[in-house]
């Protein structure tokens, strides 16, 4: 399906939608502990239905309501059939840890994007702590022979922070304890702190040391009722709509969440949105004039696409930098922004690790390809909103992996978009 967007002024109130990166962690955790768990309002999306298909597989009991899912975990086994994890890199990296920590062969595999990001970081630290791993080229498909036996592993933290969650997760189901030493500093540490903070609630700890992380073994993991909250990373495009095209109010949000793209608001607001926070912890954002500035994303590289967006409407120039993980994501994003915001009349210059945009950009309406990646096709279709013309999205059904409801959720706010 495409999507065709046009010049727009929006105004209203949406709900974020729930958040993915919690979602994972939820239905993962509940997984490995023993009784019942609930999840509360989780984030039906692809990348997360495919963790829970996968925690399914791996011997979990699954019962799925209409906004919550009742978990009953703790005796795992190898997975028979290969897991699919489509699209996602959260489903697959973490589920590797914990299936290395069973006694058997799990397999798993992906769609083609999936099967071309690096996994080799983890499938060598998983082979460090004693585990079989049998792939082809360090990618998907690859399949993982349990248990984990060492107690020390070496890893870099600058590929994804998934490797680390993924060893951090599984490591207090093994007898023995864990020893994370990182060779290069971590990137997307806020993930990580997500994963510790969601251990916790489960009731297992993790020691954050000098150069990583140590577990203490032969922790239980206990059943915890969870309730997921909004997500900072899809709010990102409701607040860019609203900077750039009208007034926003967002809510079910929470300020005390250790999700590191609530960074998101600080930046509009360094920008020069006009932003406003209820004690409640909803936020509003409305058009203001903006200004260029330096942006490091090491830790937020998901709002790369959007934060490029922005950067074409500020006057001067915008450096986003600190992010060269990009180019492993669902698509080389650093590449597939600045193309798509090139073709659209943007001045954007690639960099090892982000990108230089000289504005204002006075945006045209054009066919943008984006390669199956949610994240472009939903930051194309914010730029269609102040762009001249029709903006023309391939793929557009792509934010299902992240965003279900982002179109209808648009339209809503008075967006000019219709699928075709
Ligand atoms: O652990 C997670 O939930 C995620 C970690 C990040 O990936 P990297 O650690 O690979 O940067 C982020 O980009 C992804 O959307 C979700
Ligand atoms: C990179 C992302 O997710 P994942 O790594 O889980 O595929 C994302 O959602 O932008």
């Amino acid at each position: 399906m495409k999507l065709i967007v046009s010049h727009s002024k929006l105004r209203g109130i949406a709900a974020a939608p729930p958040s993915k990166s919690h979602t994972h962690r939820a239905f993962i955790l509940a997984a490995l502990a023993e009784g019942t768990s609930v999840v509360s309002s989780p984030l039906f999306g692809e990348d997360t239905n495919a963790t829970l298909d996968a925690v399914e597989a791996l011997g979990a009991g699954v019962s799925r309501a209409k906004d919550s899912v009742i978990i009953s975990g703790g005796a795992l086994h190898p997975s028979v059939k290969i897991i699919d994890c489509k699209n996602s890199g959260t489903s697959i990296r973490i589920l590797a840890g914990t299936a290395a920590q069973l006694h058997g062969t799990t397999s798993f595999t992906g769609d083609a994007s999936l099967c071309s990001r690096p996994m080799k970081p983890l499938l060598d630290a998983l082979a460090e702590l004693g585990v079989a791993v049998s792939s082809q080229d360090g990618c998907a498909p690859f399949s993982v022979t349990g248990p984990v036996s060492g107690t020390a592993v070496h890893i870099r933290g600058d590929i994804s922070s998934q490797f680390i969650s993924a060893l951090l997760i599984g490591a207090p189901l093994s007898k023995n304890e864990l020893t994370v030493h990182l060779t290069t500093p971590l990137t997307s540490r806020p993930y990580v702190e997500m994963t510790i903070a969601a251990m916790e609630e489960h009731g297992v700890s993790v020691v954050t040391t000098d150069d990583g992380f140590f577990v203490p073994g032969n922790q239980n993991y206990l059943p915890a009722d969870v309730r997921v909250g909004g997500d900072y990373s899809s709010a990102a495009f409701l607040f860019a709509a609203g900077a750039l095209a009208g007034d926003v109010l967002v809510t079910n949000l929470d300020p005390r969440d250790p999700q590191g793209d609530k960074m998101f608001i600080d930046l509009l607001e360094k920008l020069g949105a006009g932003i406003t926070r209820s004690s409640l912890g909803d936020v509003r954002a409305v058009k203001g004039t903006l200004h260029g500035t330096d942006v490091n994303l090491a830790d937020a590289p998901d709002l790369f696409p959007i934060a490029a967006v922005l950067a074409t409407q500020c006057e001067g120039t915008t450096r986003l930098f600190g992010a060269a993980h990009l180019r492993f994501k669902e698509s080389d994003r650093i590449r597939s922004t600045a193309l798509f915001l090139r073709s659209m009349g943007a001045d954007i210059t690639e960099t090892d690790d982000g990108c230089i945009v000289n504005g204002p950009c006075t945006l045209s309406g054009a066919n943008v390809t984006t390669f199956g990646d949610h994240r472009i096709m939903m930051a194309a279709a914010i730029a269609g909103l102040v762009a001249k013309g029709e903006t023309v999205i391939d793929d557009a059904e792509c934010c299902a992996v992240s965003y279900p409801n982002f179109v209808a959720e648009m339209q809503a706010l008075g967006a000019q978009m219709r699928l075709v």
